[in-house]
């Protein structure tokens, strides 16, 4: 799977922080703001039912000598001072006689069903306290709570709390993504060195520093694991090198080896050197297995290097010298114009070779080689360009080779 076919498919880590401290930050909000909230809600109906008592208490000290002379006017007038002020919704004064002084009810406020719920919650039921006189219980008086005033206040709070959870919550996303920065940066500037390692193949470039500590160890494992990649790519195309060197040499002379000199001349037919015209020499040593024979294998080799050194000398650097195999040679020349110029340099071969071999051994060998070549023909392939300079060798050679 590509980079960028994974970068669409799976959100990114600068989306995972974010969202983890999104929730993070919305779950403590909340919880906090519950918190907050119920608290206050506690607070505020204890706070209201003690309220209440002492309306009642103090109420039910004035309404005295109104209970005692059933003097229902004052009562009322009393009652209705401090209900109208919304201490109270509805208040029912009875005398110890059971009669009805007062029964007052606010009717200037219709309370919506969240003031009727949050009455049912504060005061469950309304609140009765006696009416006393000389310690004796002239009357009872029955309050019930009002919340107009206290809904009003829960409303608002609820509204200036909510805003500044909001306004927290802002803030606190603002934050993290200023501190994520950090670790974005730090996780952003591996990627791009992993990428484009990936990319180009080129294993020497190491990833700075970071503050985080997992990412500083992160960083300093990958760059050795690059360096290491570094040395064991470095080392193989060494050894590539070599290998594929010595996979075009002769390992006893040092020249060019068959596939190497197959190549070469592929690569000048394909360019059209034919046309240019370019000479392929054929050489194979004369009795070299008398030679073998008579002074052994290894004073074979020595003689056989001594060919393929001489043969390199008596060349130009842009020619091809190359060991075909057993005592057989080729030379690949490009410079070559004339026939009578391609004459001189067989004289000179034959010349060389023929000069005394002086093996490790303390003996001097002498040797010969037949040359055969063939000048390159428009159309040539490399089967037809040996098989000629291979005919005329064995023709020189005084052997008649049946072609095919
Ligand atoms: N010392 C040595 N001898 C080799 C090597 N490769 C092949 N030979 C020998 O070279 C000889 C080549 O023999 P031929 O080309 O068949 O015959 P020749 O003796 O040269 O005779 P003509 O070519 O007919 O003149 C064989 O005896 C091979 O064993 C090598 O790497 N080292």
């Amino acid at each position: 799977m590509k980079f960028e076919d994974i970068k669409t498919e799976k959100s990114s880590i600068r989306n995972k922080l974010r969202k983890i401290s999104t929730i993070n930050a919305a779950v403590i909000l909340l919880l906090c703001w519950l918190l907050l909230f119920s608290t206050s809600m506690l607070f505020i109906k204890s706070y209201e039912k003690r309220n209440l008592e002492l309306i009642a208490n103090t109420l039910s000290t004035s309404l005295t000598a109104a209970t005692v002379f059933e003097d229902s006017y004052d009562a009322k007038k009393k009652v209705v001072l401090l209900g109208s002020q919304g201490m109270f919704s509805a208040a029912k004064l009875v005398s110890s006689e059971q009669t009805v002084l007062v029964d007052w009810q606010d009717t200037t406020n219709d309370d919506s069903r969240f003031q009727r719920l949050l009455r049912q919650w504060i005061y469950a039921e309304p609140l009765t306290v006696n009416v006393t006189h000389e310690d004796a219980v002239v009357g009872t008086l029955t309050l019930s709570g009002t919340v107009t005033n206290v809904a009003d206040f829960i409303e608002y709070s609820v509204i200036i709390l909510s805003c500044s959870m909001i306004f927290v919550f802002i803030v606190s996303f603002l934050v993290s993504e200023l501190l994520h920065r950090g670790i974005l940066a730090s996780f952003r500037n591996i990627t791009s060195t992993i990428h484009y390692v990936i990319r180009s193949g080129d294993f020497s470039p190491r990833i700075s520093g970071s503050s985080t500590k997992e990412f500083q160890v992160f960083s300093e494992d990958l760059n050795s694991l690059l360096a290491e990649m570094q040395t064991l790519k470095a080392s193989l195309l060494r050894d590539n090198k070599s290998l594929a060197a010595k996979a075009l040499k002769d390992p006893l002379t040092g020249l060019a080896n068959r596939t190497a000199f197959i190549s070469k001349l592929n690569q000048l037919l394909d360019q059209q050197l034919a046309q240019e015209n370019f000479v392929l020499l054929f050489l194979d040593g004369d009795r070299f297995k008398s030679i073998n024979d008579t002074w052994g294998h290894a004073a074979g080799d020595e003689v056989l290097q001594s060919i393929a050194s001489r043969l390199s000398g008596l060349v130009t650097k842009s020619d091809l010298v190359a060991r075909l195999g057993g005592d057989e040679f080729a030379i690949l020349i490009t410079s070559m114009t004339s026939e009578e110029e391609l004459q001189q340099l067989t004289t000179r071969i034959e010349t060389s070779i023929t000069q005394k071999i002086a093996i490790s051994a303390g003996v001097n060998i002498t040797t010969s080689v037949t040359i055969g070549y063939a000048w390159s023909q428009h159309g040539d392939s490399v089967t037809s360009i040996l098989e000629r300079a291979d005919m005329h060798m064995y023709k020189n050679k005084g052997i008649t080779k049946v072609s095919g």
